[in-house]
């Protein structure tokens, strides 16, 4: 047997499941705690040396939002930035986990677990707690910062995305005010930064404003600025995104959003290339280039009086209208590429490929939410795969169009097909499958009755 991996401590409310990791794990560690409950777990950190912990995500029988595993994942991470944390979950819930493997867990095991799998992964696990002992703290949750560069824009080669880009090409380096439109994830803000990029006022940051997010009573400081005593928690003078976008660019992102009644104040800073504080009588020169995007129809809301045809004019001079993903479908496998070979850098895996069947399904799927949607799922089959292939089962594509839906169908799916999974391995015998998977078997039965197993 080689060397042991050091100490490892498990979290788990279930007994039955601490004496058999309890066995399982002998072999491996030099000293395994087991924990029923993890309120002792800050206490039990600081006084042990660890290099792994096997963290549960349910904790209370009956909720299972997982919230208690992250809340617990997020105090080991203030105490050992370092400390490697496998997530242990009770159904294949996949969202959950890959939200804890992006809030800094190493890496997660499902129940019912495969007795090797859950040896190696626990194994690796620890010897990257040995390599990382003088890892800088808050390393793990690196991938959250690695998300927040911006990545290059694939342009693809799909005819409508090359007439796009020659379009920009043209445009990008005038001071013409540039409305982009698309769907949700297609990336307009991501076309808006290449803009910017192209443009002569490159060397200066653009500056970005969610018009759907700025409320209607700081709409004016939050643009225009204010003086100090304009209004009760102006303490100092501000200047606002009009003046702090000087020389460069100003991204105004959702601009469909914009009440009625505010779209006089922008059209009015944008006709005059000027603006006023709040609380101040002296117009401010302002030299900006103007790019907004918006996901909605804005002729159509014209039409309707919700949105000011003076505005939609100032703000059009060029119209960039980027396709849906459906509707260049030729782009999808390179841009999957170029997302599985970032996603690996990023989580520390070695390449991957795509199957034909993983291909098949990729160009088959509607892709409503667009490029977004697919970035997600790649990154979620990137996190979940333990080999060199990226097999068709590892996308979990949802069905319907509405996120909140699809989220919750695909893990009712993935819960049913663990039921099924288990109920076979268990011959059907229901409380060994409760046991399995952790639940009661109550809860087992009224699962089985919802999906009419
Ligand atoms: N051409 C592209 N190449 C690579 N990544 C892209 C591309 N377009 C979009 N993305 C990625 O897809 C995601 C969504 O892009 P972005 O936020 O720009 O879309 P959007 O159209 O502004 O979305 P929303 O309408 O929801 O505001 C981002 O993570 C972005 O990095």
């Amino acid at each position: 047997m080689a060397k042991k991996s050091g100490n490892i401590l498990i979290v788990d409310d279930n007994r039955g499941v601490l004496t058999a990791l309890q066995l399982l794990l002998k072999p491996y560690f030099e000293q395994i705690t087991t924990l029923f409950s993890p309120v002792t777990l800050p206490s039990v950190l600081r006084e042990g040396d660890w290099q792994v912990v096997l963290l549960d995500m349910n904790f209370t029988s009956g909720i299972n939002t997982g919230n208690e595993g992250l809340y617990w994942l997020h105090e080991i991470k203030k105490l050992h930035p370092a400390l490697p944390v496998v997530l242990f979950t009770a159904y294949a819930d996949i969202d959950l986990a890959v939200r804890g493997i992006k809030e800094g867990a190493t890496d997660f095991i499902v129940k019912p677990w495969d007795n090797q799998k859950l040896v190696e992964t626990l194994l690796n696990a620890a010897s990257a707690s040995h390599k990382k002992t003088s890892a800088i703290p808050g390393k793990a949750t690196g991938s959250n910062n690695a998300s927040m560069t911006p990545h290059a824009m694939y342009w693809g080669e799909s005819p409508a995305m090359q007439r796009l880009r020659l379009l920009v090409e043209k445009v990008a380096v005038t001071d013409a005010n540039i409305l982009i439109t698309g769907e949700n994830g297609t990336g307009k803000e991501m076309l808006a930064r290449e803009i910017h990029a192209l443009s002569p006022r490159h060397k200066q940051d653009m500056v970005s404003v969610d018009m759907g997010a700025v409320t209607e009573s700081l709409f004016e400081s939050e643009l225009f600025g204010h003086m100090k005593g304009s209004f009760t928690d102006a303490h100092a003078d501000r200047a606002g995104k009009f003046e702090a976008a000087s020389h460069s660019s100003l991204f105004l992102d959702e601009i469909g959003n914009l009440p009625y009644h505010l779209q006089a104040k922008l059209l009015t800073a944008i006709q005059r290339r000027s603006i006023v504080r709040v609380g101040s009588n002296a117009p401010i020169p302002i030299d900006i280039r103007l790019i907004c995007a918006t996901n909605r129809d804005l002729p159509e809301m014209v039409a309707k009086g919700e949105f000011r045809e003076d505005l939609l004019y100032r703000i059009n001079t060029i119209h960039l209208e980027i396709p849906s993903l459906r509707e260049r479908p030729e782009d999808i496998i390179p841009l999957t590429e170029r997302f599985i070979s970032r996603f690996c850098k990023q989580y520390d895996k070695a390449p991957v490929k795509l199957t034909d069947g993983a291909r098949e399904k990729l160009m088959l799927h509607p892709w409503y939410g667009n490029i977004r949607e697919l970035e997600h799922a790649i990154e979620k089959a990137v996190i979940i795969c333990d080999n060199a292939f990226l097999p068709e089962e590892l996308f979990q594509l949802p069905r319907r169009t509405n996120v909140a839906e699809t989220a919750a169908s695909t893990l009712e799916e993935m819960e049913m097909q663990m039921i099924r999974k288990t109920l076979d391995k268990c011959n059907g015998n229901l409380s060994a499958v409760a046991a399995q998977l952790g639940i009661t078997r109550q809860t087992l039965y009224n699962k089985m009755k919802k999906y009419g197993i």
